[in-house]
């Protein structure tokens, strides 16, 4: 396993205050206060226990030292994040699966809370769980065109619970959520701009960063509190449900993840996983 490390160092050069974790990296530019966290998993940033733990201290951190944005991306070739770890989901120990699951909540809620605006880059492949990192933020830019995003949940014989879903129903309606969660497509670059699933696409990455700054500097002039009471209230039903709801979501999902039609679906596309050549399998079971 690898030795975990956390260091925090101010590069007296660039002005940037670095936060290193063994997965994730944040640089903060001291003169902004924007925060760039790179999620840096390989090979495709799945989303496991360990990593969600990861983000949630992180975010924590970013929030005690009062940040004024964030803009999240990915230190891969060509995946933002893959979604959640298959080998989470697939033949679980009940208990890790609990585990697992109260912390991905956890990590919802802390993202879709945070007291800074956010921003995500994406800059690769961003199925599932992927795709909802990305809708958790307060805006999206898509780098590229050669890369795919959506909710491809209904693929893999799985469904996404109603606080996912909640959380796409607000950036792009019911109407579209309910065909793409059902249909489990996903969307090429200039299809997710169309439906809205992403704000602004770009060409490359560093234009994206460039855009994702430009984002943020829109609450220069904006009180942090009037800022936060707008986004509470507005992501308030979506939040109070989990909220109130948070063990039963667990329990149902434990259970409904364990048994055997569910196993063999994820078993069946694990395999499917494999056998198709790479990069292929997003593009080719549309
Ligand atoms: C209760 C239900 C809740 C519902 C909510 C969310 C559900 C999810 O998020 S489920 C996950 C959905 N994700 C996917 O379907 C992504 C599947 N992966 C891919 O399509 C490709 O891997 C991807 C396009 C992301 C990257 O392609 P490549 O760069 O060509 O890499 P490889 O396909 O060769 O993959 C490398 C390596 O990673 C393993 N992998 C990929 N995705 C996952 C994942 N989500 N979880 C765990 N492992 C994953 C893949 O099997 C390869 O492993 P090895 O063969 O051992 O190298």
């Amino acid at each position: 396993m690898l030795r975990r490390y956390i260091s925090y160092t101010t590069n007296k050069f660039t002005n940037c205050r670095h936060v290193s974790q063994s997965m994730l990296q944040s640089t903060v530019d001291e003169k902004s206060g924007i925060a760039t966290v790179t999620m840096n998993k390989p090979p495709v940033n799945s989303l496991n226990l360990e990593f969600l733990e990861e983000i949630i201290t992180l975010l924590n951190k970013l929030q005690k030292d009062k940040v004024r944005g964030m803009i999240l991306t990915s230190g891969l070739q060509k995946v933002f994040c893959a979604g959640l770890d298959i080998k989470e989901l697939y033949k679980p120990n009940p208990d890790r699966l609990t585990k697992f699951w109260t912390t991905l909540q956890d990590t919802w809620l802390s993202l879709y809370t945070t007291s800074f605006p956010t921003v995500s880059v994406i800059n690769g492949h961003s199925p599932a769980g992927g795709c909802m990192l990305a809708m958790s933020c307060d805006y999206r830019v898509m780098v590229g065109q050669n890369y795919r995003i959506g909710f491809n949940e209904a693929k893999l014989g799985i469904f996404a619970p109603k606080w996912f879903q909640n959380t796409i129903i607000a950036v792009i309606g019911q109407r579209k959520a309910e065909v793409s969660l059902t249909t489990g497509k996903m969307y090429t670059t200039d299809e997710a701009l169309q439906i809205g699933l992403v704000d602004e696409t770009c060409a490359d990455a560093d234009s994206a960063l460039k855009k994702g700054t430009h984002f943020l500097n829109n609450f220069q002039n904006i009180s942090p509190w009037a800022y936060k009471m707008t986004k509470d209230i507005n992501r308030q039903s979506t939040i109070q449900w989990l909220i109130d709801n948070k063990q039963k979501d667990v329990d149902f999902t434990v259970e409904y993840m364990q048994s055997p039609g569910v196993q063999k679906n994820l078993e069946l596309y694990l395999q499917s996983l494999k056998s198709l050549p790479p990069l292929k399998l997003i593009s080719e079971i549309n």
